[in-house]
């Protein structure tokens, strides 16, 4: 068992974030926390990582209570760039962790290499972009090699290339065993790390699999909708109407079988589209409301 999160309850004053926080990562895997701004995807990380009290619940990391100081060797958390200090060099960030962490100083070299910031992180702090800091960020939370690391919103403000670079580095970690939460905003980067998404929706996760949502669901444009759908009907086969577009999903049949039916009746077929089910078209779904004007 990786993480375990059982009942958990926060509340800031009167406003109750997090309602009812439940969920298990028993494998080493890649798991997305996806909500709209305010949703609680940070209050939950800081929870877990017992940087904020809770009010009710229980956390159980690596088999410990979260807040087993042991811990700090084995799990890390990639906050946002304010922890950086600007007097400082990205070897200096690097050295400290080190340190603390009783980790062979030529580790801090070996990982900047490993992160591409090998070339500005004798540099101060103070002259580095949005995404060298999130680098260094990234740099500091794998230094130990931890088992757990949790990431809030590393992937923001980053340009194509670095945000590339930073997936790769997170997928390289995730293959030799290490467990990735990652929260962020750009779903078409989430759709290319996981299929594992919790989605936080009024202070609880639901956790999707895209996977079983990535069935092909195929839509159909044909010369004669009407007499389709009746041929369709008629041998049994379940299908649906969007904008004048047959649909159905490869759970219920075969497209080939689709193709036959059409073939046989005389029905032409003008288009063929696979519908994927991504990240965002779940989110839109989830959160309609929240996005009305
Ligand atoms: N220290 C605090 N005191 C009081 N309320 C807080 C505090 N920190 C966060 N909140 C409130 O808790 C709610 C959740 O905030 P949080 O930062 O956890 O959301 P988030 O999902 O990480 O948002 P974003 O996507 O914008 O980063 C918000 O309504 C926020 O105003």
């Amino acid at each position: 068992m990786i993480i375990d999160v059982q009942g958990l309850k926060k509340r800031y004053k009167e406003q109750e974030v997090l309602k009812n926080i439940t969920f298990q990562i028993d494998e080493p895997k890649i798991v997305a926390l996806v909500g709209p701004n305010g949703s609680g995807k940070t209050t939950m990380m800081n929870c877990l990582m017992n940087l904020l009290p809770f009010q009710e619940g229980e956390v159980t990391i690596l088999g410990k209570n979260h807040k087993d100081p042991t811990l700090f060797y084995e799990v890390s958390y990639l906050q946002d760039n304010r922890v950086l200090y600007g007097d400082l060099t990205g070897e200096d960030h690097l050295k400290f962790i080190c340190n603390v962490q009783k980790l062979p100083v030529k580790k801090a070299k070996e990982t900047a290499e490993a992160i591409g910031m090998a070339h500005y992180v004798k540099k101060r702090v103070r002259s580095y972009s949005l995404g060298m800091k999130q680098h260094l960020l990234l740099a500091m939370a794998v230094l130990n090699n931890p088992k757990l690391v949790l990431l809030d919103e590393p992937i923001n403000g980053l340009d194509p290339t670095s945000a590339i670079h930073m997936r790769n580095i997170l997928m390289d970690l995730y293959t030799k065993g290490t467990t990735v939460i990652i929260s962020s905003h750009n779903l078409d980067e989430i759709d290319k790390m996981t299929n594992t998404i919790y989605f936080m929706k009024d202070g609880e996760i639901l956790e999707e699999s895209l996977a079983d949502l990535n069935i092909p669901h195929y839509s159909l444009t044909v010369s004669d909708t009407a007499k389709a759908m009746e041929h369709f009907t008629l041998a049994g086969l379940p299908v649906g109407l969007e904008h004048g577009d047959l649909t159905f999903s490869e759970t219920s049949y075969p497209l080939q079988t689709a193709i036959d039916i059409c073939n046989q009746n005389g029905i032409q077929i003008h288009q063929i589209e696979n519908r994927k089910i991504g990240a965002e078209k779940r989110y839109m779904e989830l959160f309609e409301s929240e996005l009305k004007p």
